[in-house]
């Protein structure tokens, strides 16, 4: 593994593919101009909107976001998390909520289908029940082992509550832990950032966590703060509240570093 710099991607994604795809190539492009070789984008990236239109426009969404991310990987040289966007399941009229990690040639390294689905009564008053668009993956993320870029493990935002998901990577040796995400601002507010910093800490892993920010629609508000943490918990960079990046240092020296400080891996009893 060598030193490098990864971005973080925040957007305001709307009920409009085309635009969604517009803005992420500009961020994009911004992240790799300043030297990013690994990008992230956050959860519906592609497509924010009413449950009943992401469905109805899942197949243009899947194919559109799919061919987004190659070419993006291609023209720019960098490996790419898609952060989400649905992929419809046959005879279910619903998606997978999937990742999907891609090489600068345009191959996809790894891919998973969101666990956990957030079906929530948030007390400000909005009501989630992703599962009625959604099935549920039932596999564990992958952690992808790349000799470049250290070994990435995935998730997909609500999954960031449960944290045996991150232990299990961590067993598969994550060194950098993907956390896109879209979440609620009421919820993010007092739970995003607290959240984040202990799946680093307690892992002694580097979290990259692309986020939506802003009114996506209708009453749907999100949180922001798309942001870059190191293995010891501390905030390298942040995106703040409106569309933009996160940039920071990934570095193989400082994961050994805090590995060697504070062990807590090697400690586990159960
Ligand atoms: O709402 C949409 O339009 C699209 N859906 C999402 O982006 C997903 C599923 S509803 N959001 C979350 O998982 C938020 C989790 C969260 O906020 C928390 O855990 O507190």
């Amino acid at each position: 593994m060598k030193s490098y710099l990864a971005a973080a991607i925040q957007l305001t994604s709307v009920p409009d593919l085309q635009k969604n795809l517009a803005q992420a190539e500009e961020l994009i492009e911004l992240a790799v101009r300043q030297g990013s070789e690994l990008v992230g984008l956050p959860e519906n990236f592609s497509y924010m909107g009413e449950e009943k239109d992401k469905l109805a426009q899942g197949d243009a969404i899947a194919l559109e976001s799919e061919k987004f991310l190659k070419k993006m990987a291609q023209r720019f040289q960098i490996t790419i998390l898609g952060g989400s966007f649905p992929v419809p399941v046959d005879n279910t009229g619903k998606v997978y909520n999937t990742t999907l990690l891609i090489d600068p040639n345009g191959q996809e390294l790894s891919r998973y289908y969101k666990v956990h689905l957030f079906d929530v009564d948030v007390p400000d008053g909005n009501t989630y029940r992703e599962s009625s668009t959604v099935v549920a993956g039932t596999q564990l993320p992958p952690v992808h082992f790349s000799e470049k870029l250290g070994n990435l493990g995935l998730s997909i935002c609500y999954d960031v509550r449960f944290p045996e998901l991150y232990r299990h990577l961590a067993d598969k040796g994550a060194d950098i832990i993907f956390i896109p995400a879209a979440f609620t601002a009421f919820t993010g507010k007092d739970h995003w950032q607290v959240l984040l910093q202990a799946r680093a800490i307690e892992n002694t892993a580097y979290v990259i966590a692309p986020a939506q920010t802003g009114n996506n629609y209708g009453r749907r508000l999100t949180h922001g703060h798309a942001v870059i943490i190191d293995p010891w918990g501390v905030i390298l960079a942040d995106a703040g509240e409106k569309p933009g990046i996160a940039i920071a240092e990934i570095k193989p020296t400082r994961l050994e570093q805090v590995r060697r400080q504070m062990p807590s891996l090697q400690h586990r009893v159960f």
